[in-house]
């Protein structure tokens, strides 16, 4: 998808200040041909759920929206020292680091008893006399809002009042999420108030804001700063960028990152923080941070050694529907997810599979994140058996109990290429959720079942061929 249309689509998005359904932008009709045959999708400015897959910024709001704790990992931290000759604290406990009364008692209302991994080593450091800036990399739900959220309330003066804090993120709706998290931890800390500089958010002309904690998307925290003045950027101690990864999509959020971060005192603390750390975010996030300490928390990897792949051969999706029917005929499936390449075929899925009375929840592109948290809720807790999806709606969340995962389409990219790593996403399993698995795959063209060999070259895993029509067969694959 091109950055632009994405950038296009935020600035309409701050602009509006309304929900994130504004981020789901000028779907055109599907392309069904394309879709029966397995091919890949066609389009001329048209906007694909592959495209869709671009959109972080919702992806990352669902991720929090959907996140009731931390996620498990055994990996270890790396920390990079700016100076490697000083002594590296990691606490194991937040009374080691000496937080202000109220602020202990907000963590523990939290329900935190203990740093997460990558607070362990973050905290000290970001808490340290003299400041140290900071880059870390971790993948969401490990703990790098809060830890940062802690961080900048315990470097406020209440009784100074005038902003000290500034925390940029990439879109109105995260943005609320982090002042969320800043005003439950800083409950027993009423002293300290939080201001949102986001577009929706007008102030009189001339106004200096006394809150000491600011947050906001880019765009206006710069205008705050610069244009109207409503902040003194020199009085700055602490600033966040969060999500940057999210963040560089958009070329403005660069620049204007980078023009606000100028404006900051050299004793200011720099923070940084992403999900991912490819070239593109490193160069960013050096360019935001001097002199950096760099943390750094690899993801789980996901294997497909405890799952059994088969493929189904079939004509159109008509028959793919029959041997999904067949195939619950034969074995219990106590839940299952089933990824489609398109929002019209998960549509027409989800209709076919209620009509045979599965309980189904389908989660599509253009529901609101907000509807697609509470469809995943009730997937998780059972309610619905059978979740019918596109990729991009699924991507990056974890449904320990699902046995089951169906590729109704095989993942490709724009260009029509095997997508492997959206394949092992969907099937693969971290060493955590280490139970077996089963992963059906639709085959109904010679360009899927191309798209199949490859897959399988790719992951030097052997994908057995399964027919549908023979319910002894069926029934092997369950035990
Ligand atoms: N030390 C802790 N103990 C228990 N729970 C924690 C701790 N730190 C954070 N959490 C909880 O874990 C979840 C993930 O934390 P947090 O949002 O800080 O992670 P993150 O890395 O910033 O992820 P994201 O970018 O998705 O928000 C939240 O529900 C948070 O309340």
């Amino acid at each position: 998808m091109a950055t632009d249309s994405w950038a296009q689509a935020v600035d309409q998005q701050e602009a509006a200040a309304e929900s994130i359904s504004n981020l789901q932008l000028n779907e055109k009709e599907d392309k069904p041909k394309a879709e029966e045959n397995g091919a890949k999708p066609e389009g001329e400015g048209e906007k694909t759920e592959e495209e869709d897959k671009e959109d972080k910024a919702a992806q990352s709001l669902l991720n929090k929206l959907i996140r009731s704790n931390l996620v498990n990992t055994t990996n270890q931290v790396e920390v990079l020292q700016r100076d490697p000759n000083s002594p590296l604290y990691s606490v194991k406990s937040f009374e080691e680091l000496r937080l202000k009364p109220q602020l202990l008692k907000g963590v523990y209302a939290m329900g935190f008893n203990r740093p997460s991994k990558i607070q362990e080593n973050a905290l000290p450091m970001m808490l340290a006399e003299p400041p140290q800036n900071l880059i870390a990399q971790s993948q969401s739900g490990t703990g790098k809002t809060a830890a940062f959220v802690l961080a900048m309330l315990s470097h406020v003066d209440p009784n100074n009042k005038w902003p000290q804090c500034l925390c940029v993120s990439p879109t109105y709706e995260l943005a609320l999420q982090t002042g969320k998290v800043i005003e439950q931890m800083g409950k027993f800390y009423p002293e300290v108030k939080l201001m949102y500089a986001i577009r929706g958010n007008k102030l009189e002309r001339g106004v200096k804001l006394q809150e000491q904690i600011v947050i906001g998307t880019p765009g206006t925290v710069l205008d705050w700063c610069q244009k109207l003045k409503f902040i003194d950027p020199k009085k700055i101690n602490v600033f966040v960028l969060d999500e940057a990864d999210v963040m560089i999509a958009t070329q403005g959020h660069q620049d204007q990152s980078i023009r606000i971060q100028r404006m900051l005192p050299k004793s200011c603390q720099m923070l940084l923080f992403s999900a991912t750390f490819e070239e593109s975010v490193w160069h960013f996030a050096t360019r935001i941070v001097p002199d950096p300490n760099i943390i750094k928390l690899k993801r789980e990897e996901e294997t497909l050694d405890t799952i059994k792949q088969y493929y189904v051969l079939c004509n159109n999706k008509e028959e793919k529907f029959q041997a999904l029917c067949n195939i619950y005929g034969a074995i219990t499936i106590a839940q299952a997810m089933i990824f489609c390449h398109t929002r019209k075929t998960a549509g027409w899925l989800a209709g076919e599979l209620s009509r045979e009375g599965h309980q189904v929840a389908l989660l599509s592109g253009e529901m609101q994140v907000e509807q697609r948290a509470a469809v995943i809720d009730r997937f998780r807790n059972g309610k619905e058996k059978v979740l019918v999806t596109t990729n991009v709606c699924a991507r990056g969340i974890d449904v320990e109990q699902v046995s089951v995962v169906i590729n109704f389409d095989l993942p490709v990219d724009k260009d029509g290429n095997p997508d492997n790593e959206t394949y092992l996403h969907r099937i693969g399993r971290t060493g955590r959720f280490g139970k077996r698995g089963l992963a059906i795959n639709m085959v109904d063209s010679r360009f899927s079942m191309n798209v199949l060999n490859r897959i399988q070259e790719h992951f030097n895993k052997k994908i057995e061929k399964l027919d549908t029509d023979d319910l002894d067969e069926i029934e092997k694959i369950a035990n």
